[in-house]
């Protein structure tokens, strides 16, 4: 075992010591050490009841042979973090959770590791640490949150929330109309109800084989959950005990090509949010795997968008996809396309995927459709590029409100702060592009997301006759014609810092193009001038983080030098 580097021989005495001190008897040095890396944080509603999914989970351990060793990564809450600069440690704070699961994993040689994330970058955080370990891992969430309903029975989620200020901000809905959706719009534990980044990553873990089904829908403090954390403790105790399992199943050997693939997949077919782009590249990246941004439009093209859910459908939450037979009835339809999904991977239940999902059924076609009923015959994120995005920029076509073809005259500023007082004030007409740049990795740092601009543009009733582009990127629960991640940013001297108010921006999603109508002559002017801005920070952090970080086409990752 690995970990009888800090348990066996006399050399290690001095370590037996201080495991005697936490409890451990002899017997126990006969077992296999589990890491049980949890995310637990009090600020967090998807977050602050994992101590007590931790204790059923290590419950479970004990009684199945192995001993458990708890550890805590941090977390940030992006609605709480979001519309002000605490946004600018959302994505830095993946590379934290990363480095100290290597860290905790490696400097205490554990054996195998389960693995309780829940929101947004705290699950890729944790895949792209537990990649770096490479031993066995099972990822087990702590669950979606209910929808909930206004005062009128309709549901709602934070994204209602977020756009109910649009509204208010335009006079729509009154105040009371705004405190009741403040009040009902997050109604239980768990990760927000819609395909936010949460669920998305959540689900997405499904695909990849490296979660149990159910992983992605069931809801959290359900006893549907509680059986689903049991499950994956006592797999993971099965895997750690038997020498040839821990061989078998170490977390690169599950994570492959195909799992990436796969999950690519699943998250057209379910419209995923944008930030999956960014964090399966990281993800595909730490894997050590060659899958490249450009690779994600072929997978688009060949997969039809079967379940929408909401921001993109508003009355559709994680719960009634559970309830119409969760992501592996989704899987199943997939397979009636042809190599829409790669049914012989290995999972981490020991089954292969078309294993895992020959017995789902589609329950109720409204919510999970068929495939020869589909919301669209292509995926639900694009890719596009052109001289405005030369290393390719993403917009989920899921969310479109308007139409799929749009040209219109560019309103720039530097930052989202600009931008969100451009918007309040009057500055931003139909037929606008809103171009919101410096907010990249390296530019915001961190890049934003920008759910405060895109949800006052919806709630302000301009969501099918303006488009916004920018070097940051958004929430899972934007829609409309947004589109992020635009590469080279301008802090690095992208094109997107080189517009002026007026030019003309053409989007065209179907032809996956962005681009500025600009002759080269004078493309060419521009930059021969051009001195990128480059913000004073106070931060130590996000100083360190912007030395070392790359743009989104390659997933905002961390230069290394290894
Ligand atoms: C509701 C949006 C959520 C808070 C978020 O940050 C995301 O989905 O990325
Ligand atoms: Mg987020």
């Amino acid at each position: 075992m690995r970990s009888d580097e800090v348990k066996k021989g006399y050399h290690r005495t001095p370590h037996r010591s201080l495991f005697r001190a936490t409890g451990l008897k002899d017997e126990d040095f006969e077992k296999p050490f589990i890491g049980v890396a949890n995310s637990f944080i009090e600020i967090i509603p998807g977050h602050f009841f994992l101590n007590k999914v931790a204790n059923i989970i290590k419950e479970e351990i004990r009684a199945n042979g192995c001993i458990p060793f708890e550890f805590n990564t941090i977390g940030i809450d992006d609605g709480i973090a979001m519309g002000h600069d605490g946004m600018l440690y959302s994505l830095p704070s993946r590379e934290l959770i990363a480095s100290s699961i290597e860290s905790v994993m490696n400097a205490h040689k554990l054996d195998a590791m389960i693995a309780i994330p829940n929101c947004d970058k705290i699950v890729p955080g944790m895949i792209m640490g537990a990649l770096r370990v490479n031993v066995p891992t099972i990822f087990v969430s702590g669950g979606p949150m209910a929808k909930g309903y206004k005062k009128d029975g309709t549901p709602i989620d934070l994204a209602s929330a977020f756009e109910a200020v649009g509204k208010h901000e335009a006079g729509v809905i009154s105040e009371e109309q705004l405190r009741d959706i403040e009040c009902n719009a997050c109604p239980s534990a768990g990760s927000c109800s819609g395909m936010f980044t949460a669920n998305s990553m959540n689900t997405l873990m499904e695909a990849m084989g490296i979660a149990l089904p159910g992983n992605g829908t069931i809801l959290a403090q359900t006893v549907e959950r509680e059986t689903l954390y049991r499950k994956a403790a006592r797999r993971i105790c099965e895997i750690a005990k038997e020498e040839t399992a821990r061989k078998k199943f170490t977390l690169k050997n599950i994570l492959n090509e195909n799992a990436v693939r796969n999950a690519f997949a699943v998250d057209m077919a379910m419209g995923g949010s944008s930030n999956t782009v960014l964090h399966m590249l990281a993800i595909a990246n730490e894997a050590g795997l060659d899958f490249q941004l450009k690779d994600i439009n072929a997978i688009s093209r060949n997969v039809s968008h079967i379940a929408k859910i909401s921001p993109s459908l508003t009355n559709v939450h994680m719960e009634d996809i559970n309830r119409a037979g969760g992501v592996s009835a989704v899987m199943k339809e997939m397979t009636k396309r042809s190599n829409n999904i790669l049914i012989d991977n290995l999972t981490i239940s020991g089954e292969n995927l078309l294993q895992l999902i020959v017995g789902a059924e589609i329950k109720d076609k409204n919510i999970i459709r068929t495939i020869d009923n589909p919301y669209s015959e292509v995926g639900g994120l694009a890719i596009l590029y052109g001289n405005l995005a030369e290393q390719g920029a993403v917009i989920k076509t899921a969310g479109l409100t308007g139409s799929r073809v749009f040209t219109g005259k560019a309103v720039c500023f530097n930052g989202q702060q600009e931008a969100v007082d451009g918007i309040i004030g009057g500055k931003v007409k139909e037929g606008d592009v809103v171009v919101i740049r410096y907010e990249g990795p390296k530019g915001g740092p961190g890049m934003q997301e920008m759910l405060t601009p895109t949800s006052l543009i919806m709630g302000m009733g301009l969501g099918s006759s303006v488009a916004l582009i920018t070097d940051g990127r958004f929430s899972g629960a934007t829609r409309g014609a947004s589109i992020g991640h635009v590469s080279p940013e301008a802090a690095e001297g992208g094109m997107i810092g080189l517009i002026e108010d007026g030019d003309e921006i053409h989007i065209d999603v179907d032809n996956y193009i962005l681009s500025v109508k600009l002759s080269d002559e004078e493309i060419g002017k521009r930059k021969a001038n051009f001195v990128p801005l480059k913000k004073k920070l106070q931060s130590r952090w996000l100083s360190q983080y912007r030395a070392l970080v790359t743009n989104a086409s390659n997933g905002a990752v961390l230069k290394t030098d290894l």
